[in-house]
């Protein structure tokens, strides 16, 4: 049984900010609570150094700092602004040990409103010590992790535990291990559509949601939906679709590209990149990190797009973001950048409402499964072996080339 209590953060219905290494912190997460977004995910952070971190409090910019002593000093592995997170903040952790994950764990419930388990992320790095999507492989042990973070973390503290997994390959297999997490007594959890071979620019799988929403809803645990949902009209016609207000929807890739996506009228990137930029220069994140996330925000074809890329501190960057606030010539920073899929977009603010509309169709199609175009079927016909074999072929460097010349957000994680 679900561990779910009143006055705990319910998940149901919400529309969330995704678990993204690099682009979940804490500024991109304030923009997206700022633009409506109803929670917010941490990045993952790693068990191992979870637990080697030291709580601070950060009386200069009222911020919960969780540090580490690194070679060259002390490094911010996390920061929280309770006066903003405080009730929608969940942090996801990467473990495959259950009594590590639990010591991370308690290292910040108090200043966190849930734990979440990483369970996706296909990557080496993640699976190669048996974290992430492996732990889909080793159900045992994942159960385990959840059930110890329920049992040691979750009550005892009064904070939801969750889990956010990928597909497996057939329905049967992934309703058998949704059955499973479920008994552990997670309150939510997630769903990222694609199975563990997809990458984010393939079309989620959707034909298994009309089996596997009301199960998971039936155990008393809420669901959340992710993989290419754009907006809050995305997440609503989503509930249209499966006739359930119930179901949340989390947004990465969209949101990491504008963030305040998550309102109804989402704001053009010149607009967005200059809140970002203040907020991050109040909250002292650190130069790669923002400079990361505006080559993320500012489309590739405008010309503060270079410009960006070549500076080299938070003063150049103010000076290019003050001219973007001046400009009137660029023809894509006044826009929103929309992504849909390995397509980069820039719309105005009717063509982004259009766009949403069409989506519609396209929703409709994934979730009966007439969809042939760009699914993971077709991707299997083209490609027989693709799904295991996929990551065989990472592994030998087949790939790398797609991989590394990937722009940094199609990360399939
Ligand atoms: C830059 C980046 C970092 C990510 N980091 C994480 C992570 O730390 N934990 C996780 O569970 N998923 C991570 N993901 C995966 C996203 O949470 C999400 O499942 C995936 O991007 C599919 O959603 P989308 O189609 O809306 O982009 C990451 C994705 C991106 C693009």
């Amino acid at each position: 049984m679900s561990i779910f209590r009143a006055n705990m953060v319910n998940y149901i219905g919400k529309l969330c900010l995704a678990p993204m290494v690099r682009s979940g912190e804490l500024p991109n997460r304030l923009m997206a609570l700022r633009h409506g977004a109803d929670l917010v995910w941490s990045p993952e952070l790693v068990d191992k150094k979870l637990i080697q971190v030291t709580r601070v409090v950060n009386n200069t910019i009222n911020t919960i700092d969780f540090v580490t002593q690194e070679p060259h000093g002390p490094k911010v592995a996390f920061r929280t602004y309770p006066k903003e997170e405080k009730g929608k903040l969940i942090c996801q952790i990467g473990s495959s040990d259950p009594d590590l994950a639990v010591e991370a764990a308690l290292k910040v419930i108090e200043d966190v409103d849930g734990v979440d388990l990483n369970c996706g992320c296909p990557k080496p790095f993640s699976t190669h010590s048996g974290m992430g999507a492996a732990l889909l492989s080793t159900p045992d042990l994942l159960c385990s992790i959840l059930t110890n973070l329920v049992e040691k973390v979750g009550k005892p503290h009064n904070k939801p535990i969750s889990c956010k997994i990928r597909l497996l390959n057939n329905l049967e297999d992934t309703r058998d291990l949704v059955d499973k997490i479920c008994s552990t007594g997670i309150a939510n959890l997630t769903i990222h559509c694609r199975q563990r071979g997809m990458r984010n620019r393939q079309e989620p799988i959707w034909h298994y949601l009309a089996e596997i929403i009301p199960q998971i809803q039936s155990k008393g645990v809420s669901v959340i939906i992710n993989g290419n949902l754009q907006s809050r009209s995305d997440l609503a016609y989503l509930q249209e679709l499966f006739n359930n207000d119930q179901i949340g929807g989390m947004l990465a890739e969209s949101a990491e590209a504008n963030p305040t996506v998550f309102s109804e009228q989402p704001w053009t990137q010149d607009k967005a990149v200059e809140e970002f930029y203040t907020i991050a220069k109040e909250f002292g994140d650190i130069y790669a990190g923002s400079k990361f996330m505006m080559l993320n925000m500012i489309p590739g074809k405008s010309q503060y797009y270079r410009r960006i890329a070549q500076s080299r501190t938070f003063e150049e960057m103010g000076v290019i973001i003050k001219e973007i606030s001046e400009d009137k010539e660029d023809k894509f920073i006044h826009k929103i950048l929309n992504k849909d899929l390995q397509k980069q977009r820039c719309l105005t603010q009717e063509e982004f409402v259009e766009h949403m509309e069409k989506r519609k169709t396209v929703m409709e199609q994934l979730a009966t499964k007439k969809h042939t175009v760009n699914d993971h079927e077709g991707e299997k016909r083209r490609n027989p072996d693709s799904n295991n074999s996929h990551i065989e072929k990472n592994k030998k460097g087949r790939f790398n080339d797609t991989n590394e010349n990937a722009s940094v957000s199609s990360v399939a994680v």
